[in-house]
């Protein structure tokens, strides 16, 4: 009953401070509903203009349990713009907001508009706002996840509260309201700062695992924020936030522009899981952003421009072996080396991947990170091999994928984008041919934040060697590096950071690269076992089964093969199987298995990573093997399985 009586205080109290006001009767009686959640935990703050708000205001703000509600209180239904130049304005106001758990990010908003019970236009969540009429207040209040706790949705209140005067608070008053305090805590005492962040660490742990509703801290927010008057990138090693970062610039740009938004990638997999993280980062913005794979996005552009260009990949591996069946031409490349592979990465990234369309642009080119030098001679006999391949492709009518970017660009050179991207962000960066970079420039230009690129040379999976330069991209040192590692605990990260996998070549220009062994890992503790022994396959299945949560654990290889090998051993062992192109939020139910590749932009408590004898006696061959094993042992958050296999 004291609840009630508390509530019917409230609401007398509401009656008497809202009487001056001049309401209309509905707008009284939403306000008044308001003040009487003070007894519920909100904090509610009204603008003083109400009820003449300028139109792109809110007319009133919400703290409480369930984030922050920007509320619009309108007969009509508003324009996106409207709800949305609220929403920035209090986004705005909430910058630099602290929280027991890191600064409040504007994942923790979301813009409300209320209308009168008779209204009868559009309800529920357009993109921008969630409409509701005032009968519906009720739900939106009681229901939902918890976002604040109380003493939180009290700070972030008192943020708002004096950053502006157009906000006052509603029922209660900030002088009121004692300060709260755990069980036991001293009064009034000043925590050491190192003490609040291993509070800060300690709660982000409780987190839930994939909860993406992470706090930024001060560097990443500034890298969100700033304002850079070029081309910029984002760099650092693993789990250092480079992709968080990338998903909250982009919803940053998105409120402060009106353009498309691009998000891509080389990675096919990437844009998809990017496009649900920023989903559940901000939900209202996704029609604003396109994430598309870098070759889908040439390959859709050329279909708009009426010169559909598709890759058939079974017709370009034809060619490929078609050229290799020339003995004549493939032996003294084997001489050099014998791996089919590194030639085809020698006409894929190095050939067309740069674009180059001559024998003397080829004799010219520093081939960096592929070996061995080449003499003039040489040279010749890789470019009557590459000119087989294109007459094989030609032959059989196909593209490959570099004929497609090319054609891409050459379009866009002579006919730009009608409606240019507001901004565009690559990730993975490191492992675009140049080809690619300089395609994304084309799409994005190069003016002031439109055009952001994410990456670590540490992490480079494929063949690179080429400069931003090359690509007429500067960056006059515009961009940030990242040190502080949130993904892998410290054990996982330190045995990660023993790899030799350092990129002496593609550094993206020269700028400061931190190494993995330098990143300062935030989460303690972890495990790491390395198995060696006769039983590889008996031994991972039981390492698996000894897991608390199995379903979040990951068995990477480095070929395909070897994925589909090790989805039968754990199929035949009773385990439900994902292969890790279907990795979709929340599917919790598998093991997943797939290639290094495959697992950019996804991590698991549990990595396994079982032997692959490669040996190789090329420095920069073992070096891309120490990169590619660094990438897969980053994935793991808690525990690390490496399998040394029989020889120990
Ligand atoms: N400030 C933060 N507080 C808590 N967690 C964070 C923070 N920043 C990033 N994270 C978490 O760290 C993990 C790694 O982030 P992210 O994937 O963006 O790193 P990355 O640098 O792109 O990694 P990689 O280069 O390995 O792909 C994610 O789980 C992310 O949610």
């Amino acid at each position: 009953m004291t609840g009630t009586f508390r509530h019917e205080q409230l609401r007398r109290q509401a009656e008497r401070e809202l009487r001056g006001r001049l309401l209309p009767p509905w707008q009284n009686r939403v306000l008044q509903r308001c003040f009487v959640e003070v007894a519920n935990g909100w904090f509610p703050l009204l603008n003083q203009f109400t009820p003449h708000t300028p139109r792109n205001r809110p007319d009133a703000v919400l703290v409480g349990p369930l984030g922050v509600l920007v509320v619009l209180l309108r007969e009509e239904e508003p324009d996106w713009e409207t709800s949305r130049g609220a929403f920035v304005w209090t986004a705005e106001l909430l910058a630099g907001a602290e929280t027991s758990q890191g600064m409040l990010t504007e994942a923790a908003l979301r813009a409300v508009v209320v209308h009168p019970a008779e209204f009868r236009g559009r309800r529920g969540f357009s993109g921008e706002h969630l409409a509701i009429t005032e009968a519906e207040l009720d739900r939106v209040l009681v229901r939902g996840e918890h976002l604040l706790d109380p003493g939180d949705a009290r700070t972030v209140a008192h943020h708002l509260d004096n950053r502006t005067f157009d906000l006052a608070p509603l029922g209660w008053q900030a002088h009121l309201i004692p300060a709260q305090r755990e069980p036991g805590q001293r009064g009034g005492a000043l925590f050491e700062v190192g003490d609040l962040r291993r509070e800060r660490v300690r709660r982000a742990l409780d987190r839930p695992f994939r909860d993406w509703r992470i706090f930024l801290d001060d560097t990443q927010l500034g890298v969100v924020r700033r304002r850079y008057s070029g081309p910029a990138r984002i760099t650092g090693p693993a789990g250092t936030g480079k992709s968080v970062i990338a998903l909250h610039r982009l919803a940053y740009l998105a409120r402060r522009t009106t353009g498309p938004l691009l998000f891509t990638t080389h990675v096919a997999s990437l844009p998809r899981i990017a496009r649900e993280q920023f989903r559940s980062l901000a939900p209202h913005l996704v029609s604003r952003v396109e994430f598309v794979h870098l070759h889908r996005w040439a390959r859709d552009f050329l279909a708009d421009r009426g010169c559909a260009a598709e890759v058939d990949e079974e017709l370009v591996d034809a060619a490929f072996e078609a050229a290799w069946q020339r003995d004549d031409l493939v032996e003294p490349l084997r001489d050099f080396r014998a791996a089919r592979s590194y030639w085809r990465d020698e006409i894929d990234r190095v050939i067309k991947g740069r674009g180059i369309r001559c024998l003397d642009g080829y004799q010219a080119v520093p081939r960096k990170g592929r070996g061995q030098h080449l003499s003039r001679e040489f040279r010749c006999r890789v470019w009557e091999f590459y000119c087989e391949y294109e007459r094989q492709l030609s032959e059989r009518g196909a593209l490959d994928h570099n004929n497609v970017l090319m054609r891409a660009l050459a379009e866009l050179e002579r006919d730009p984008l009608p409606r240019p991207y507001a901004a565009a962000v690559v990730d993975e960066v490191q492992d675009l041919t140049l080809n690619g970079l300089r395609l994304v420039r084309a799409i994005s230009g190069d003016g002031p934040d439109q055009l952001l690129l994410v990456g670590d040379g540490q992490q480079q999976v494929y063949a690179g060697g080429w400069r931003l330069s090359e690509a007429d991209i500067s960056l006059r040192g515009r961009g940030e590096v990242l040190r502080r590692n949130y993904r892998n605990r410290a054990a996982v990260l330190d045995r990660a950071g023993e790899l030799d996998a350092i990129n002496r070549f593609d550094d993206l220009d020269g700028g400061p690269s931190v190494p993995l062994r330098s990143a300062l890992p935030v989460l303690p503790g972890g495990r790491v076992v390395e198995w060696s022994g006769d039983d590889q396959e008996q031994a991972l299945v039981s390492a698996l089964r000894h897991l608390d949560d199995a379903t979040d654990a990951v068995v990477l290889t480095r070929t395909h093969q070897a994925a589909e090998h090790w989805e039968r051993v754990l199929r035949a062992a009773g385990f439900a199987v994902r292969r890790l192109e279907h990795w979709e939020p929340g599917a919790a139910e598998a093991v997943h298995v797939g290639t290094v590749h495959r697992a950019k932009g996804v991590e698991f408590r549990s990595v396994f990573l079982p032997a692959e004898h490669h040996h190789t006696a090329h420095r920069e061959e073992r070096e891309a093997l120490h990169r590619h094993r660094l990438v897969a042992m980053t994935r793991a958050r808690d525990n690390l399985w490496i399998s040394r296999g029989r020889d120990g």
